[in-house]
């Protein structure tokens, strides 16, 4: 496995529309994605692009979601994880277990329609990784 480019910073936040005000007011943002639902992973998301990476904002679907513990130690929300690109998901997840390290469940579908899979925070110091499939990679 090979680290890949800085596809996108994960943003937790109580309101996807606030947020978004905030990027357009005080950076100037105007690259700003439709929010959209993604009930499996219990978020809605929101991309914001940047010319070499994008920040995504994402909102707890239901009480359930991921993020709601998240959002509960930290109610204004904040940076809730990174996520590199890895050419093949399978091959990331064997090698980092190998490796000792926890990858957290099986890769899922992610926000950009590919392969993703969550490290836990713990074997990075304190920040959560996220790793996403290329799109568009022959696997
Ligand atoms: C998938 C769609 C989209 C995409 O890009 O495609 C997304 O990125 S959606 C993102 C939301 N989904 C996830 O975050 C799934 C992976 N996350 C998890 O499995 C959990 O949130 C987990 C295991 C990271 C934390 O579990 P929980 O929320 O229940 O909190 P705990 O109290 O158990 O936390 C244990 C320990 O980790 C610290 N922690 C929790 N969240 C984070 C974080 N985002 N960044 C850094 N550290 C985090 C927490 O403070 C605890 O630390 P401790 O020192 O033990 O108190
Ligand atoms: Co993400």
């Amino acid at each position: 496995m090979s680290l890949g480019r800085l596809n996108h910073v994960g943003v937790a936040t109580p309101s996807i529309a606030k947020s978004v005000e905030t990027y357009r007011v005080l950076l100037g943002a105007t690259a700003i994605g439709e929010p959209f639902d993604l009930p499996a992973q219990g978020v809605k998301v929101c991309f914001i692009d940047a010319p070499n990476t994008q920040i995504e904002l994402i909102e707890p679907y239901d009480e359930s979601s991921p993020i709601a513990g998240f959002l509960r130690k930290n109610p204004a929300g904040g940076q809730h994880h990174v996520c590199f690109e890895v050419a093949d998901i399978a091959v990331a997840v064997a090698e980092l277990k190998a490796k000792g390290a926890t990858v957290l469940g099986e890769p899922r579908i992610g926000a950009h329609g590919t392969p993703i899979v969550f490290v836990h925070p713990k074997d990075f110091g304190g920040m959560l990784v996220e790793l996403m499939e290329t799109p568009g990679e022959d696997h």
